[in-house]
């Protein structure tokens, strides 16, 4: 039996679908079977009046197929997916908050919607995780369903998964960019390379193009010819000299012209074999390229993020171009690559026209894989709303000094939910000078808070007051929660403080001056430097002051002074 390789397959199965034209030392074959394990794949190659046309079946899953106007029947980009992802939407109809039990049969269609688009099993377990942990968490919105605050949630974490934001190009501070370009056989180099000049061109960048496919001759030739197309020279000098010596021929050339970017493309190869990477090494080394990009077929699923890591491992790269997007891949290459390897996606290649290059912007990706644009930006807008009305919400307490532990957990929760408080801290311009030891400290203050007002009675979090009369309830609350009654006394005395701060600051907003975050670290760092004792006297005699403004009136002895 005839051993496959990922090019064999890819190429095989695209043969039909996209005959390989420029390309002579490859003849059409009439392949039309697909490896997968999900194997049964044909089109339908007779003309219709719809232009939806229910084509390709795969997985005995029926997914849509689109009429293009050149009349090349398309499967729409990870139909398959979609419809998968779906199902698991529909499982929330009519339900009215997302709960641990009803996500339990959608998050079951999406991992399998996400295998059977061949992402790879780990990357799925993850990804099934912290989507699970999420929508458990995650507070009821008014008037989002929660089948659309599940869409909101998988399209952020493909978003993440895809690498968040778009991975630009690197170009070079002086000379020549280099940009070096790597791959199996028949995953689309040799066009790419004419397609990423055009690309740069329309930059505004001058290119030029090394032809260092020495293995197949028609390569060179295709390329002389692809160049001529986007109008870009091509440094060939043939197929008897070494990959890495029409490299730096090529190179030399290149300096000469003082072209901005010179792109190289390689041999591609059945499979990875010592040879090769010593080859494509040499020629790196000869380059030493600004990037070096590894060029994968979509349709090779996982096996393109598998593909990219050895790559990596073996010769060091900086991205992936991803090809053949708009065949009917599944998925599992865009979503595997960056996670599995840690490298990014720089470039897509969605047809074969030189046109047909453009940045992987993982956002907008999600945003095909799921399509549903509106949803989600209902989600957003709502999620907005949301956070103004608990924002007024919380102005209003601030202000009729209401601030209470509810508030206060809310708070602390927020902060923990946007990542670690040094993240959020280092992200306010003027904190950066907050040391780590002090962001430590704060974190593990915040967790020894949550435990005391965990174990408060609702009546108790609402009324801090009751706190601070009674040494009983702090004693109880001390016990409960395994934390001194000392501690407790300080929580509440806190609370009264931040009272007080906030009015202030609220006052200080509404009257149009906001103290400056600069003084604010400034007053960390005096208080660092203060004589010991001279912060508890401050903060002791200032928890008066608040207690003697607050509704209920506490015993002001009774702070941090036991029963
Ligand atoms: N539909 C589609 N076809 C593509 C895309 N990129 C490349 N192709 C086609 O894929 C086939 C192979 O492309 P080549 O550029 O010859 O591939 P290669 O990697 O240089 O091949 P070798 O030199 O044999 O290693 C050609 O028919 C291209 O037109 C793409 O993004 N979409």
């Amino acid at each position: 039996m005839e051993a496959l390789t990922f090019s064999t397959v890819a190429s095989r199965h695209f043969s039909t679908a996209f005959p390989r034209k420029t390309h002579p030392n490859h003849s059409a074959t009439s392949w039309t079977g697909s490896t997968s394990p999900h194997a049964l794949s044909f089109r339908f190659s007779n003309s219709s009046s719809t232009r939806e046309l229910w084509g390709i079946v795969k997985s005995q899953r029926v997914i849509p197929v689109r009429r293009e106007k050149r009349g090349v029947i398309r499967a729409e980009m990870f139909g398959q997916l979609t419809s998968g992802l779906e199902s698991a939407w529909n499982k929330l109809k009519g339900e009215e908050v997302l709960t641990k039990e009803n996500i339990v049969e959608p998050m079951r269609d999406i991992r399998r919607a996400l295998l059977e688009a061949d992402v790879s099993l780990p990357v799925v377990r993850r990804f099934v995780q912290t989507v699970s942990e999420q929508a458990v968490g995650v507070g009821v919105i008014r008037g989002v369903k929660p089948d659309q605050q599940l869409v909101k949630i998988v399209s952020d974490e493909l978003v993440k998964l895809m690498g968040g934001e778009v991975s630009e190009l690197t170009f070079a501070k002086s000379g020549p960019t280099v940009i070096l370009l790597a791959g199996l056989q028949g995953v689309g180099k040799t066009t790419v390379s004419a397609k990423l000049a055009l690309y740069l061109k329309k930059q505004g960048k001058s290119c030029m193009l090394i032809a260092g496919d020495v293995y197949r001759p028609a390569a060179i030739d295709q390329l002389v010819i692809l160049g001529k197309q986007v109008d870009v020279p091509v440094y060939a000098v043939g197929t008897d000299v070494k990959p890495a010596e029409i490299a730096r021929q090529g190179l030399q050339e290149a300096k000469k012209k003082n072209v901005d970017v010179v792109i190289m493309d390689t041999a591609g190869r059945l499979q990875i074999d010592k040879n090769m990477m010593d080859e494509l090494k040499d020629v790196k080394k000869t380059l030493n390229p600004t990037e070096v990009l590894l060029v994968v077929d979509a349709m090779t699923g996982q096996e393109a993020a598998a593909l990219v890591t050895t790559f990596n491992l073996e010769i060091g790269i900086t991205g992936a171009i991803l090809t053949k997007l708009d065949g009917d891949s599944r998925g599992g290459a865009a979503l595997s690559v960056k996670e599995v390897s840690g490298k990014p996606i720089k470039l897509v290649g969605r047809g074969e026209r030189m046109e047909d290059l453009e940045p992987f912007y993982p956002d907008r990706m999600a945003g095909r894989i799921l399509g549903m644009g509106d949803v989600l930006s209902f989600v957003e807008k709502a999620q907005e709303v949301m956070k103004q009305e608990d924002a007024e919400d919380l102005q209003k307490k601030i202000m009729s000094a209401k601030f209470d532990f509810n508030d206060f957990l809310k708070q602390t929760r927020a902060v923990a939910r946007m990542g670690s408080m040094s993240r959020v801290l280092g992200m306010i311009p003027g904190m950066g000078k907050v040391t780590p030891a002090q962001i430590r400290e704060a974190e593990k203050s915040l967790q020894i808070m949550e435990a005391m007002i965990e174990v408060m009675t609702p009546e108790e979090r609402e009324q801090p007051e009751l706190l601070a009369e009674s040494p009983a309830r702090r004693k109880r609350i001390a016990q409960e929660s395994g934390k001194t009654e000392q501690q407790v006394s300080q929580l509440v005395a806190q609370l009264f403080q931040m009272r007080v701060r906030m009015k202030n600051l609220m006052g200080a907003m509404e009257g149009g001056s906001v103290p400056a975050l600069s003084n604010l670290e400034e007053a960390i760092k005096s208080e660092q430097k203060a004589p010991p004792g001279t912060a508890r006297r401050k903060r002791k005699s200032e928890s008066r002051k608040q207690f003697a403004g607050s509704a209920g009136r506490p015993n002001p002895r009774g702070f941090g002074g036991g029963n």
